[in-house]
């Protein structure tokens, strides 16, 4: 098993539970520090980390960040850098599982912060305690631990571990957070309970998963790159779910990896409820007798071009003629006005604008989604289960 030690008290706290826990039982701990080289400090950390290690008989790497960017917000990408590193440096050294150690106060300063954004049930809810990430378990035991609780386990243990400064910065919102916290306590707004109420709101948002799931089984299905919708149906959804498989739909079809605002997934939803025509997110979404159409919108595609056989937009393969000469593109309003029989597809003409067709310059060569195949397979490199298991996850 990994564990991501950064030499806090929390991380270090963990190190020596799970080697208590561990260490008669057969199950071999290799410890990984990030150094993300963001402070002068941090090497002398990750040594200080090694050496802890060192003592308890157990294998230590240090993960430096070297491709940081210029710009942008460090934080974040210090973030998805730590987890790129640990979950590769995980795949490495064949290791399934990485322990990480977010305890109590985190769930409950992350649950203060997301109120203060008005977030929704999934905003509030508690981190997971085990999530699967590139291929490698992530696992969160100590959630249900307080911070205060592993420091003291620390002391009565005479281990070190190192403040990290910035946990005194007040630009930080979570700093800020964690200090008026300390306000909330004596009227009952206490770590534990805010940390339970993540918890509850986690348990919500998993039934709430559920029945937007059971609700894509019932009326949804995965048309050419398309998702339809029964119209009638997704009338008779409560606005929460209706929203989730909503979200859910964009981001399949348009591949943001975070969901579009609020606002305009309003938006989204009347449209779907009432009729009409509406683009967000690299999608279109469109009614068309009874159904709800959630289609790629054509402008996002115009540029994409590749050869016969190559991934087109991330999700389509064409292939099964000669590829000397021909091109993959988007078929357009200028091909669909050249296939004369698209009606009988029943798909809608924005849904057959937006998939692949071969080309020879100028010249259409075929369409295979608007039925004019000429011998050639487009094919989904994606399969919709995915889009249904993904429903199950977060
Ligand atoms: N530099 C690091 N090296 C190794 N592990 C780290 C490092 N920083 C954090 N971790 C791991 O991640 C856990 C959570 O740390 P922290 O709360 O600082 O991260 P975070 O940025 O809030 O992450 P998240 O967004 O996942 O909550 C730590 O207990 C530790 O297991």
């Amino acid at each position: 098993m990994g564990v991501a030690v950064s030499g806090g008290g929390d991380s270090m706290a963990l190190l020596h539970l799970l080697h208590d826990c561990f260490a008669d039982v057969g199950v071999t701990l290799c410890v990984a520090t990030v150094d993300h080289g963001l402070r002068a400090g941090s090497h002398d950390e990750a040594m200080m980390v090694a050496a802890e290690a060192a003592k308890l008989g157990l294998s230590h790497d240090v993960l430096e960040w070297r491709d940081r960017p210029e710009g942008g917000n460090l934080q974040d990408e210090a973030r998805n850098a730590r987890y790129g590193l640990l979950t590769n440096w995980a795949r490495i050294n064949d290791l399934s599982v990485i322990a990480l150690g977010h305890t109590a106060d985190d769930q409950a300063e992350t649950l203060l912060m997301r109120l203060g954004r008005a977030s929704g049930v999934s905003g509030l809810s508690a981190m997971p305690r085990m999530r699967a990430m590139d291929g490698v378990s992530l696992m969160r035991p100590l959630l249900d631990v307080t911070r205060d609780q592993l420091r003291a386990y620390l002391r009565k243990k005479q281990v070190a571990w190192v403040d990290d400064p910035s946990n005194e910065d007040t630009r930080f919102e979570r700093i800020r957070i964690r200090q008026a916290m300390a306000s909330l306590a004596p009227i009952g707004l206490t770590v534990e309970r805010l940390a339970a109420v993540a918890q509850n709101l986690g348990a919500a948002r998993e039934a709430l998963d559920w029945y937007t799931f059971l609700a894509a089984r019932e009326m949804l299905e995965i048309r050419d790159g398309a998702i339809v919708i029964d119209q009638r149906e997704f009338r008779t959804l409560p606005d929460e779910i209706a929203h989730r498989l909503l979200v859910r739909a964009v981001q399949w079809v348009g591949g943001a990896v975070y969901p579009p605002r609020r606002d305009p997934m309003m938006q989204a939803q009347r449209t779907a409820r009432q009729g009409g025509s509406f683009t967000l997110a690299g999608c279109r979404i469109l009614t068309r007798v009874q159904k709800v159409w959630i289609c790629r919108e054509v402008k996002r595609v115009a540029d994409e071009v590749v050869e016969p056989g190559a991934t087109w937009d991330g999700r389509w393969r064409i292939y099964g003629g000669d590829i000397h000469g021909h091109q993959v593109r988007a078929l357009g309003s200028v091909g669909l006005a050249q296939v004369p029989d698209w009606r009988s597809t029943g798909l809608p003409g924005p849904v057959l604008e937006a998939t692949p067709a071969v080309w020879q310059n100028h010249h259409l060569v075929a369409a295979p989604s608007a039925g004019f195949a000429q011998g050639w397979i487009a094919e989904e490199v994606r399969n919709g289960e995915e889009f249904f298991a993904a429903l199950l996850s977060h």
